[in-house]
């Protein structure tokens, strides 16, 4: 039944595992060429936490982002005239296949597709929002990303 399949959240391990990943995920950030200029000083510690937040609700956790951090409207702010390229693009999202693999997230094939689709349709989206001359949406509810068409194989 649709009702048991678990959410992405508590199949990755919870926030504790999220704020695993994003840090493994930063951590590449500040060494990689191509990315640490966006953070000058390094990626905060309340970057961190505010993006793990972000995370969790969009893989079905608590909807803490929407109700205390300004929901989808602030990080689309925070994305604004950043002007990401293609490349810094393609940085971002192999970077965090990587990093899913440091941080020793569930490995199988269902919740990998299911993580890196978000990652592909997010990135994309932050570049085009990215651009200085970008026609946005400035309203919307943050995503709530699920299985898509490979959930667990529960027999
Ligand atoms: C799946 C894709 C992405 C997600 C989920 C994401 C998530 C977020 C979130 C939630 C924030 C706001 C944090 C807060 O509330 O304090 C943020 C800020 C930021 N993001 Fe992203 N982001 C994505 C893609 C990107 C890309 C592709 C880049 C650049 C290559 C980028 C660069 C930044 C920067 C520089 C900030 C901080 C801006 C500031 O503090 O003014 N993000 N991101």
């Amino acid at each position: 039944m649709a009702s048991e399949v678990p959410t992405l959240f508590d199949w990755a391990g919870g926030r504790d595992a999220l704020r695993r990943f994003l840090d493994c995920f930063y951590d590449r950030v500040e060494q990689d060429e191509e990315l640490a200029g966006f953070f000058p000083g390094g990626v905060s510690e309340e970057h961190r936490d505010h993006v793990t937040t972000w995370w969790a609700e969009v893989l079905g956790g608590p909807d803490a982002y929407t109700r205390e951090l300004g929901g989808y409207a602030a990080m689309l702010a925070h994305h604004r005239n950043l002007s990401i390229t293609p490349e810094q693009r393609h940085r971002f999202a192999t970077t965090m296949s990587l990093a899913a693999d440091d941080a020793e997230l569930p490995d199988d094939p269902e919740f990998r597709a299911a993580l890196m689709g978000y990652v592909e349709w997010g990135t994309r989206l932050a570049m085009h929002n990215s651009q200085p001359d970008a026609e946005v949406v400035e309203q919307a509810p943050v995503p709530r990303w699920g299985w898509g068409v490979a959930p667990p194989y529960q027999p």
